[in-house]
C-alpha cells in the first residue's frame, strides 16, 4: 500500500460539540507545500461542506482507518499564517487553561479577515457552436450570453442580475452538457473602512452666482457654499460640524447639482496623522545604567532572561525599556512592549513612535477590524520591528522575537476574562521560552505573584529606587474619617482635603481626586469605630445585598443578617458605604463653583476619542479638578498636578477579592504617583476609616517589601495563591431549576472523582455549589464552584476538569447548560 500524510486539523465550525482535533488525508498534489500553520478548506459533516481549517500537525501513522477519512480539499495560504513556536504556544494554552482549540487559535490568528469560497462560472474553451445553437431553453441561453460578455462572473452575481428562477439547474444542465464550466476559488474579505466625503462640483469663480441662485433665507446652504469654494472636498462629517448644518442642508444642495457624495475608503493609520514629538534619548541615570547594564550582560552570557524591574513611580522604567529595544534592533530582533488597555494613550504611544518612528505597529482593541488586520500584517511582513499594545500584542507574529515587555505588570487587565482565560504573564514567559527571548516585568508596586517568584529566583529583581528627576516620592497625609465624624463633619470631604483644593486653586495648581469605583458590591461598616464585616474562614469583606437585606461571603457563601448596631463599638452609625464619581462631581462644583471640573470614568470615556481629550484638557492647563477611577492612575506625566485626593481607600480595601489589600497598596502607591512630577513638590491626602491597615501605612511609608512581607504571610495562612490555585466554574441557563440540580450533580461528581483519583486530598477544596456573586446575567441563572488546590494538585485536577468538563463526557445537557471554567481569575464573580 501507498505511503500516506495526515494532516491534524482545528476546524472552524461553531456547531461542533466536541472540542478535537479531525485528522485528514493530504492529497498527493499538496504534499510538497502543506506545512504546519496553513488554512486548508476541508469537507466536514454530512453534506461535506467546505470549511475552513487550521493545520497543527503532519504525521505518516495514524490509529484510526484510513477509510473513513477524508480528503482535504484546498489550501488557502501558501506561506504559514501561524509559526511552528506559534502553534506550539497556541497548544500549550489550549492544555493550560483548559480552553477550546477553536477559541485559542481564534486569538492567535489576525482578526478581521474572513475566507470564503466563491463560485465562479466561464463557458468551455473550444465549445462547438453547433452545441449552442441546439439549446432551446431561453434560461440557459441567457446564461451563456451573460458569460460571452464578462471575463469573471460569480454565481452570486449572476444570480441577481439575470432574475431567472431555478437557475441553480439550469447551471447544473449546462454543466452537464460540458458547455460551462464551474470552478472555486477562495477569496479574502478585508473589512475595508468607509467614509461619506463632500465634493464641490461648481466652478470657485462661480460662488457668487450660486449664492445669489439660492433662497434668500436658506441661510445654511450658503454656509456651505462658502465654506466649501475655499475647498475641494472634505468627510461629510467634519463639513456638518464645522459650518453647523444638518445631512438634509447638504443634500438639498447635491440635489441641486452643486456637490456630490461618494463613499470612500478610509486610509487608516492609528497613529494620528497629526505629528509625532520627537522622544529625545535622556541622558541615564546611574541607576537606569546599572539595570540596563545588568540586564544585557545576563543576555549575552546566556545566564538569566527573565527579569522583574521594581521601580518606584517615575523612575524612568520606560527609558529603560527604549534603551533595550534599541538594542534588539541592532541584534536584528523584535520587540513586543504590553501596557495594560486603559494606558495605551497617544502619550504613552508617542514615547515609542517618538524615538523609533515607522518602525512601530500599534494594537489595541479600539482599532476597527481593518485597522488591526493592517497591523498585524506589517508585522507578519517584517515590516515594523516593534509592537505597542494591549494584552492581545502577547501575540504579534515576529518571527525573530527578541524581547517581551510587560508594563505596569501587576494590572489586572493582564488576565483575560474571555475564553481562552489566559494570563498575558504566562503566555509571555511560554513564548519567550519557546522563541528564546528576554521577558521584562516592570512595575512600581509588583503583583505578589511575581515578587515572590522573583525571591525565588525564578526571575532576576532589579530596583530603581529613585525618581529620575531626583525629587522624593509625595508624601501621602491619612486622614482618619472616623475622627471628622467625631467633629461632626458628616460630608465626603475632610477639613483637610477641603483646605488644600482650595490652597490649589488659589496658586493656580492642579488637582486629581481619585475614587475606586469598580464592582457592584458595596459592604457594611461602621462610621464611628470602623469596623467591617468580615468572613472569618476566608478573611473576604462581606457583601451587602440590598434586596434580601443580608450580608454575604462571595467564596464560601456564608451569610448572615445586616446588623442594625455595630459588634464592635454599640454605635449606630452602621451603614453600607458606597459613593461614586457622579455624586463627588455634583459635590465638587457645589462648593467650588468658579473651578474647571472634569470628570473621567467609563461612562464618559466611551466614545472613541473623549479618553484622550480630557487628558489634553489636563495637560493644556483647561482643567483645574479631574475627577476619575482607576483610569487616572495609569502613566500620567502631568507636571502641574500638585495634589492628589483619595477620597476612600476604604472601596478597595473592602472589595470582596482575597487581592483587595494588595489592590489598595497599588492604587494608593500609583495615584500618589501622579503628584509632584514636575517642580513643585507634590501632596497626597488619603482619607480611610481604616488608617492603621498594613496597605494603607506601607503605602504611606512608601515601603513595598514591608507591605509584601505583611501580605504574603496572609495568603499562605488563608490558602490563596501563589500558595494555591483558584478555580472557578460558573455554570449558566435559562431554567433555574434543571441548572441547580445540574450543578449539584457535577460538584458531587467532581468530588467524587477527585477523592477517588488524588491522593492527599486535604490539599484540595471543592466550595459550593452557590449561585455566582452576580447570579443572573441577562436572564440566565449562574451557579458557581470554587475549588482551592495547592499548586502540586493543580494538574491532576486540571485532568478531571479535562475529562468531565472540556471534553464534554459529563455534560450530557450540552445545550441546557454553559460551563465556564476560569483558572485562578480577577474576580469571581
Ligand atoms: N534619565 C533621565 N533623565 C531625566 N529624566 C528622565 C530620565 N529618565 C526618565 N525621565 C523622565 O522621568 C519621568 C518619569 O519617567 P517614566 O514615566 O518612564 O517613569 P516610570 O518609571 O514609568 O513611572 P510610572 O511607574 O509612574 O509610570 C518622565 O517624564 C521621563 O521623561
Ligand atoms: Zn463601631
Ligand atoms: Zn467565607
Amino acid at each position: 500500500m501507498e505511503k500516506k500524510v495526515f494532516a491534524e486539523v482545528i476546524v472552524d465550525n461553531k456547531s461542533t460539540k466536541t472540542d478535537r482535533l479531525y485528522t485528514y488525508i493530504v492529497p498527493d498534489r499538496f504534499e510538497n507545500d502543506l506545512k504546519v500553520g496553513m488554512r486548508v478548506l476541508v469537507p466536514f459533516g454530512r453534506g461535506n461542506k467546505k470549511i475552513e481549517g487550521l493545520v497543527v500537525n503532519i504525521k505518516n501513522d495514524i490509529n484510526i482507518k484510513v477509510s473513513r477519512l477524508k480528503y482535504i480539499d484546498s489550501l488557502v495560504d501558501n506561506k504559514p499564517i501561524l509559526s511552528q513556536e506559534m502553534i506550539k504556544l497556541g497548544l500549550w494554552m489550549k492544555k493550560k487553561y483548559l480552553a477550546q482549540y477553536i477559541d485559542v487559535f481564534k486569538t492567535l490568528m489576525p482578526t478581521g479577515i474572513t475566507n470564503k469560497v466563491v463560485k465562479y462560472l466561464k463557458l468551455n474553451e473550444n465549445i462547438d457552436e453547433c452545441k449552442i445553437q441546439k439549446i432551446k431553453s431561453i434560461n440557459q441561453r441567457k446564461i451563456i450570453e451573460y458569460l460571452k460578455h464578462t471575463n469573471k462572473a460569480d454565481v452570486n452575481t449572476i444570480k441577481r442580475n439575470l432574475n431567472i428562477k431555478n437557475i441553480i439547474s439550469s447551471i447544473n444542465s449546462l454543466c452537464e452538457k460540458e458547455i460551462i464550466e464551474m470552478y472555486e476559488e477562495i477569496e479574502t474579505e478585508v473589512n475595508k473602512k468607509y467614509q461619506k466625503v463632500v465634493y464641490r462640483k461648481f466652478d470657485a469663480d462661480n460662488k457668487n452666482e450660486i449664492l445669489k441662485k439660492l433662497n434668500s433665507r436658506a441661510y445654511k446652504q450658503k454656509a456651505v457654499v462658502e465654506f466649501i469654494t475655499d475647498i475641494k472636498y472634505i468627510g461629510l462629517k467634519e463639513l456638518m460640524i464645522k459650518t453647523n448644518s444638518s445631512l438634509s442642508t447638504i443634500k438639498a444642495l447635491r440635489d441641486k447639482g452643486y456637490l456630490s457624495i461618494k463613499d470612500e475608503e478610509v486610509k487608516r493609520n492609528p497613529i494620528n496623522n497629526k505629528a509625532i514629538v520627537e522622544n529625545k534619548k535622556l541622558q541615564l541615570t546611574n541607576q537606569q545604567k546599572e539595570c540596563i547594564n545588568t540586564i544585557l550582560k545576563n543576555i549575552e552570557k546566556n545566564k538569566c532572561n527573565k527579569f522583574l524591574i521594581h521601580g518606584v513611580t517615575g523612575s524612568g522604567k520606560t527609558e529603560v525599556y527604549l534603551r533595550l529595544i534599541e538594542r534588539m534592533l541592532k541584534w536584528n530582533k523584535q520587540a513586543i512592549v504590553l501596557v495594560p488597555e486603559i494606558s495605551l494613550t497617544p502619550q504613552t504611544v508617542e514615547r515609542f513612535v517618538g524615538r523609533f518612528g515607522d518602525k512601530v505597529a500599534v494594537l489595541h482593541s479600539r482599532l476597527s477590524l481593518g485597522e488591526r488586520y493592517d497591523e498585524w500584517r506589517k508585522i507578519k511582513e517584517g515590516k515594523v520591528q516593534i509592537a505597542v499594545g494591549a494584552r492581545s500584542a502577547v501575540f504579534a507574529p515576529f518571527d525573530n522575537l527578541g524581547l517581551i515587555v510587560i508594563d505596569e505588570e501587576h494590572e489586572n487587565s493582564y488576565k483575560s476574562s474571555m475564553s481562552p482565560k489566559y494570563n498575558t504573564l504566562e503566555v509571555a514567559e511560554k513564548r519567550c521560552k519557546l522563541e528564546g527571548a528576554t521577558l521584562i516585568l516592570g512595575s512600581a508596586t509588583p503583583s505578589i505573584e511575581s515578587y515572590y517568584r522573583s525571591l525565588k529566583n525564578e526571575l532576576k529583581l532589579l530596583k530603581l529606587t529613585e525618581r529620575a528627576n531626583k525629587k522624593s516620592l509625595p508624601p501621602i497625609e491619612v486622614v482618619d474619617m472616623r475622627k471628622e465624624l467625631d467633629k461632626g463633619n458628616k460630608s465626603i470631604f475632610s477639613e483637610k482635603l477641603l483646605n488644600a483644593i482650595k490652597e490649589n486653586l488659589e496658586n493656580n495648581k492642579q488637582t486629581i481626586l481619585f475614587l475606586n469605583r469598580r464592582g457592584f458590591s458595596t459592604f457594611v461598616s461602621c462610621r464611628k469605630c470602623g469596623y467591617v464585616a468580615k468572613c472569618k474562614q476566608c478573611d473576604i469583606s462581606l457583601t451587602y445585598h440590598m434586596n434580601k437585606d443580608l450580608l454575604k461571603c462571595h467564596y464560601c457563601g456564608f451569610t448572615m443578617r445586616t446588623p442594625r448596631i455595630c459588634p464592635e463599638c454599640g454605635s449606630e452609625y452602621i451603614k453600607y458605604f458606597g459613593v461614586g464619581t457622579e455624586k463627588i462631581e455634583e459635590v465638587v462644583k457645589h462648593l467650588f463653583p468658579t473651578a474647571r471640573v472634569e470628570r473621567m470614568d467609563v461612562d464618559t470615556t466611551s466614545r472613541k476619542g473623549s479618553h484622550e481629550k480630557i487628558l489634553n484638557k489636563v495637560k493644556n492647563g483647561n482643567i483645574d479638578i479631574l475627577i476619575g477611577t482607576q483610569m487616572i492612575t495609569k502613566g500620567l506625566d502631568f507636571h502641574n498636578v500638585t495634589l492628589v485626593g483619595i477620597i476612600a481607600a476604604d472601596m478597595t480595601l473592602n472589595l470582596p477579592d482575597f487581592r483587595a489589600a494588595e489592590r489598595t497598596f497599588q492604587l494608593t502607591t500609583q495615584v500618589s504617583g501622579r503628584a509632584g512630577r514636575g517642580e513643585a513638590q507634590g501632596r497626597v491626602i488619603l482619607q480611610t476609616y481604616e488608617p492603621e491597615h498594613y496597605s494603607i501605612t506601607t503605602s504611606q511609608a512608601h515601603n513595598y517589601v514591608e507591605f509584601y512581607e505583611k501580605e504574603i504571610k496572609i495568603r499562605e495562612e488563608f490558602e490563596y495563591p501563589p500558595f494555591t490555585n483558584i478555580i472557578n466554574i460558573v455554570v449558566t441557563s435559562k431554567d433555574e431549576k434543571k441548572l441547580y440540580t445540574f450543578t449539584k450533580r457535577l460538584f458531587q461528581h467532581l468530588d467524587k472523582t477527585i477523592n477517588n483519583n488524588i491522593k492527599k486530598v486535604e490539599d484540595i477544596e471543592l466550595i459550593g455549589p452557590n449561585p455566582a456573586p452576580l447570579s443572573r446575567i441577562k436572564g440566565s441563572y449562574r451557579w458557581q464552584i470554587l475549588i482551592k488546590c495547592k499548586n502540586s494538585k493543580i494538574e491532576s485536577v486540571k485532568q478531571i476538569l479535562e475529562e468531565t468538563i472540556t471534553s464534554n463526557k459529563f455534560n450530557e445537557y450540552f445545550n441546557l447548560f454553559k460551563i465556564s471554567i476560569d483558572i485562578n481569575p480577577n474576580s469571581i464573580m
